[in-house]
Formats: structure tokens, C-alpha cells, sequence
């Protein structure tokens, strides 16, 4: 059963790296050819071994004279054959790992949300740092050892039998032992590699999750217990290493003990064939020489088998990712021009997140093109997850989001998401400096078009005044800035990328009344000449009361629809939470958008 299971990954595995092998066919053509190369030099070798130590017993100057420089000579074939070795291995290898890697990333940026956001940051990171690297026992060293080591093990075979029959049958012998040892080890080594990957893979998500919750841990007192539960982690992972070794361990002592049991009793056999002249000294000297290389590609085969198991792993892990199915076939990209959008409608969509029960249950809405329009409700009512299904990084059970009568499942994803700009409740800033975050928007923005749509977020003044103005480094995540700093660049760059439709998931939260005010204005004029639809979600409702359709929604059901005064007058949800805020004292902006420009 077992070894079943693992041919069925040996195929799974080669089928995969298969197509990253061939493209780099030369390289894997010149490593095979030195292979030959290798067993001519063990057989020429040995043979030479034995000739000079003949020619020297028997004085024969004549056949040293030319046995010497042939020394020499296999002695230069073989650096040259050592150094193209080298070289090629790593060739081979780094460009299959980096070619490989490149397609995994790939394959992860192009997962769609709803598998995304069930993986961990660690299992992914050590990927790419462990399980990748993992691979070289089936795509360097291991692949060119698995091919060597039969020819190998025939060519000295024959040699052997050549030389004395009697004695190359005797270490045959061992054959059978260093075998079985190898696939047993294999399969143990196997289970436990997987344990080490998965234990370092959570060693990765608890460094992530310490380094980006720093202050949460330091206010909550939290160091004592985060490093108790690492260094527990690195315990554990110091005791599977630990029985690792002790594995690999007994398999080479074993291996060992084949080795020099098989070279004694040849040497002794030998010395009794010499004495009986059956066998000259120098025949000996060859023979012995020869007889390990009878048994380390067997002990070898098992060891790389080993080596396999651990690749195996990697692999299953990485294929778990590889078979998530991809949202399109290519990676997305902007279109050149700007998207128009005529209509925007949810038409009976059902969704429910992963094992939840449904959220949205025949949830229609029609997005009046050109207008503003807010989404209010209670915290999980949904509204996030409107946004993030326009955009496409859900898809609805049943049910379609129509784009200007389309249903957007007969749209490319690039289509899809070049409608819509989002700035999202949590803001994410890539490291670097504040022009290379405001750059990403789109491509071919000039410096102008950048510093207006931050003067409309209202970030200009503080940028200019920076010693080093737009080139200011942001910090990883943005950790540099502020909350509203984030929010406000998060928003300029959502105005750079100028999409028809603008999303704003509480994306003025951070600013305080004044500011607000000022990035509303100063975006409404920006927005004047463009025909934008203005999604926004707002908890302070004194900030969309001026909205062309406020949209009030609650556990995923739209429960009253319409302008601020209309809604007002009705007996609902609406009404009671403008109280509840006007209770507590939240505050009410007189000067709200001005919805005739957005
Ligand atoms: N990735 C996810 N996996 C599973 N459930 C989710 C996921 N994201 C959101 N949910 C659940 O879906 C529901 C709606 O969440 P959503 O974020 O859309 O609400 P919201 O109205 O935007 O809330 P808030 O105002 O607090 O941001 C919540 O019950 C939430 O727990």
C-alpha cells in the first residue's frame, strides 16, 4: 500500500517538473554524458591502479613510461569532468527551482479568494523557502545519481566478473540487504520529513503573526507566553531532526558494515587467490578498488531514495496549492483605456462563505451608473462582501452580477477588476516610497496626475513637506504613517487608477471631521470631469446622508432603500441607527458630498 502510494507521487511528481526538466535539456543531456564519463574514469582508474603496481612488481619500465603520462591525463579528465559537473548541477537545478518557484507564485496570485483566504501565510512562505528547495533530490544531484547509479553498478559488474567471477558473485550478496534498509528508511524518513515541513510551516506563521502583531504582544504582555510556544515549536522540530539523524544514522552504519564486511572478505578471498596465483597483486589491487563501487549504488540508490521521500513531501504539499483551480488562465493586467460602465445590477445572487450558511438568499440591487450611493447596516450585515463580490473575488452560488447587461462570468478577470478601484477598510501599503505606492494605480502616470489625486486625498501638503517629499519610504505595511496617512494615500491611489466605479469600504474612519470634510471636497472636484459611481460604506452616517441611494442592509437583506429624507420617514433600521448616533453624540457634517458631481 504504501510503496504504491509512493510510486503514484513519484509519477505525480515527475509529471509536474517534467515540462521544467525539458526546457533545460542541454544541461540535463551534458550531465548524463558525464555520467559515462564518470564510469569510463572508476573503470580506468582502478585498472590503472592495478597496471602500475604490475609494471612496478615486474620492473617493466617500458609500460610505466607510457602508464604515467596516461595518469596524468585521466587525472586532468577527471577535474574537467568534476568542475562541468558542478556547474551543470547547479545550472540544472537552480534554473528548474527558479522556473518552478515562478509558477507557483504565479499559480497563488491567480487562486481565487474564497481558497485564499483559507490558507495560512506561514504553510505558504515555506513553500517557497523549505519546500522548494526540498526538491533537489529529484531534480539535481538525486535525478543524476537515480540515472548513474544502475550503469554504474553493471559496468563494474562486468568488469568484476571479467577480473574473477567467484569473487564479483560474493558481493552480489549484499545486494538484497542494502536495498530492502534503503526503501524501509525511505518510507520512515518520509513521514517524518512531512512532520518537520508541517512543524516548520507553523514555526513561519507564528514568526509572521509575532513580527506584524509587535505592539499588540508588547500591550498585552504576550512576550512570555509567544516565546515559551517558539521555543516549544523549535523543540519539537530539534526532536524530529534528532530522530531524522538517528534514521539516517543506523542506515549508514548499515551500510558501512555492508561495505567493509564485502571489501574484507574480497581482500582475503583475494590474498588467497594471489597466493595460489589464480589472481596477480595488481588484479587484486583493482578488484578491491572496484568492489565498493558494487556496493554503494545500492546503498547510494536507498540513501537517494531517501532523498526522494523527502522531495515527495514537498511536493504533495506544493500540489495542494497547484490543484487549486486558478480564477483565469493568465495573470490579469489593465486595460489601455478607461472601461465605461452603463449598468451595474445584482440579479438573485445566493452566497454563503466556506461551510457558512448562506449570507446573500436571492439578494437583488440595481446601482444607479453616475450616482453616489451609500450601504449602511450593521457590523456583518454583508456589505464588505458586496464589494468584494462586484469585484469578483467571491462568486456568488447562483445567481449574476451584471456589468453594462453582461453577466460577469463572460468577462476576463482583468475586464472585472479594471471597473473598479477599492479602498478597503484594511489598508495595505507595499515597502517603498510613497511615489512607488501611488505608482502601482497604473501604468504611465506622470508626476502631476499623481500630486492631484493627492491633493485630493488630502495628503499633498503633508508629502511636499517630507525632506524627501514623494521618494519618503513608507515602511513594511506602511508603518511609518499614520492610520489616516494610509487611508488618505490608499485613496489617491484609488483615484489614480480611475475606474468608473469607485468603492469605499470606511475609508475616511481614520480622519477626523475637518479632514474628512476637505478630502470630500477636494475629491469631488477631481471626480467633476469623470463619470464615477461612488460605492461608499460608512458607518458615520452624517457622512453619506447627502447620497443618491443609501441602501440599508441587514444579515445580507436589503431592508430599506432609499434617499436620506425618504427613509428617514419610515419606521426601520435607518431611523434607528441616525438616533442611536445622534444619541451618542457622533458628529453630523452640514457640509456632506455634494452628490450632483460624483
Ligand atoms: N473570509 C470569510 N470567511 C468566512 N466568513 C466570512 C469571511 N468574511 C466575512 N465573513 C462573514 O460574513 C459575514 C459578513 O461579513 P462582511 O465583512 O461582509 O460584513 P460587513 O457588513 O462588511 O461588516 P463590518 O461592518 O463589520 O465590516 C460576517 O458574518 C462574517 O463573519
Amino acid at each position: 500500500m504504501l510503496g504504491m502510494l509512493t510510486l503514484k507521487d513519484a509519477r505525480r511528481t515527475y509529471s509536474v517538473l517534467k515540462p521544467y526538466v525539458l526546457q533545460h535539456r542541454k544541461v540535463y543531456g551534458g550531465l548524463f554524458f558525464l555520467v559515462f564519463v564518470e564510469i569510463a574514469l572508476t573503470l580506468a582508474f582502478s585498472w590503472f591502479f592495478g597496471a602500475i603496481t604490475d609494471a612496478a612488481i615486474h620492473s617493466s619500465f617500458e609500460r610505466m613510461k607510457w602508464l604515467v603520462p596516461l595518469g596524468a591525463a585521466l587525472v586532468l579528465i577527471s577535474v574537467a569532468s568534476t568542475y562541468l559537473n558542478t556547474l551543470w548541477e547547479t545550472i540544472a537545478t537552480n534554473a528548474v527551482k527558479r522556473d518552478f518557484s515562478s509558477h507557483v507564485f504565479n499559480h497563488i496570485l491567480q487562486v481565487p479568494g474564497k481558497q485564499f483566504t483559507g490558507l495560512h501565510s506561514g504553510d505558504l512562505m515555506s513553500h517557497f523557502t523549505n519546500d522548494i528547495h526540498n526538491l533537489d533530490g529529484v531534480i539535481g544531484s538525486g535525478l543524476i545519481q537515480l540515472m548513474k547509479l544502475p550503469f554504474i553498478y553493471a559496468a563494474v559488474f562486468i568488469y568484476l566478473w571479467q577480473l574473477n567471477w567467484q569473487l564479483a558473485l560474493l558481493s552480489v550478496f549484499v545486494a538484497p540487504v542494502a536495498m530492502v534498509s534503503g526503501v524501509i528508511l525511505g518510507l520512515l524518513l518520509r513521514t517524518n520529513n512531512r512532520f518537520i515541513q508541517e512543524r516548520v510551516a507553523q514555526i513561519n506563521t507564528l514568526l509572521n503573526e509575532t513580527f506584524h502583531g509587535f505592539f499588540v504582544i508588547r500591550s498585552f504582555l504576550m512576550e512570555r507566553t509567544i516565546a515559551a510556544k517558539y521555543a516549544a515549536n523549535q523543540q519539537q522540530l530539534y526532536e524530529l531532526e534528532l530522530s531524522n539523524a538517528r534514521l539516517r544514522g543506523w542506515f549508514y552504519v548499515g551500510s558501512q558494515a555492508a561495505a567493509s564486511i564485502t571489501f574484507l572478505l574480497s581482500l582475503c578471498i583475494g590474498s588467497y587467490f594471489v597466493s595460489g596465483g589464480i589472481l596477480t597483486v595488481g588484479a587484486l589491487l583493482t578488484f578491491v578498488n572496484l568492489v565498493h563501487h558494487l556496493v554503494y549504488p545500492l546503498t547510494e540508490l536507498a540513501g537517494q531514495w531517501a532523498g526522494f521521500q523527502k522531495s515527495a513531501s514537498a511536493m504533495e504539499r506544493i500540489c495542494k496549492i497547484l490543484e487549486m483551480e486558478k480564477e483565469s488562465d493568465s495573470l490579469p493586467s489593465m486595460p489601455a483605456s478607461r472601461p465605461v460602465v452603463t449598468s451595474i445590477q445584482l440579479k438573485d445572487i445566493t452566497f454563503s462563505y466556506e461551510g457558512k450558511s448562506s449570507l446573500f438568499d436571492h439578494f437583488n440591487l440595481q446601482i444607479p451608473v453616475g450616482k453616489v450611493v451609500a450601504i449602511v447596516g450593521l457590523s456583518g450585515a454583508g456589505k464588505t462582501t458586496l464589494f468584494h463580490l462586484l469585484q469578483g473575488f467571491y462568486k456568488p452560488q447562483s445567481g449574476a452580477i451584471f456589468m453594462n447587461g453582461r453577466p460577469t462570468t463572460t468577462l476576463t478577470i482583468s475586464e472585472q477588476r479594471s471597473f473598479f478601484a477599492h479602498v478597503s477598510q484594511e489598508i495595505t501599503l507595499f515597502s517603498g516610497s510613497i511615489r512607488e505606492n501611488l505608482l502601482v494605480a497604473r501604468q504611465g502616470l506622470t508626476d502631476v496626475q499623481m500630486m492631484e489625486a493627492a491633493e485630493a486625498a488630502g495628503i499633498h501638503d503633508f508629502i511636499a513637506a517630507l525632506p524627501q517629499g514623494y521618494d519618503t519610504e513608507v515602511g513594511e505595511k506602511g508603518a511609518k504613517l499614520s492610520g489616516g496617512q494610509r487611508q488618505r494615500l490608499a485613496i489617491a491611489r484609488a483615484l489614480l487608477k480611475d475606474a468608473p466605479v469607485l468603492l469605499l469600504d470606511e475609508s475616511t474612519s481614520a480622519l477626523d471631521s475637518e479632514t474628512e470634510y476637505q478630502v470630500k471636497d477636494a475629491m469631488q472636484k477631481l471626480l467633476s470631469n469623470r463619470t464615477t459611481t461612488t460605492i461608499i460604506i460608512a458607518h458615520r452616517l452624517s457622512t453619506i446622508r447627502d447620497a443618491d441611494l443609501i441602501v440599508v442592509m441587514d444579515k445580507g437583506k436589503i431592508v430599506q432603500m432609499g434617499h436620506h429624507d425618504e427613509i428617514m420617514k419610515q419606521e426601520g433600521l435607518y431611523p434607528r441607527l441616525i438616533r442611536l448616533q445622534s444619541q451618542r453624540g457622533v458628529p453630523s457634517l452640514d457640509n456632506s458630498f455634494d452628490t450632483s458631481v460624483i
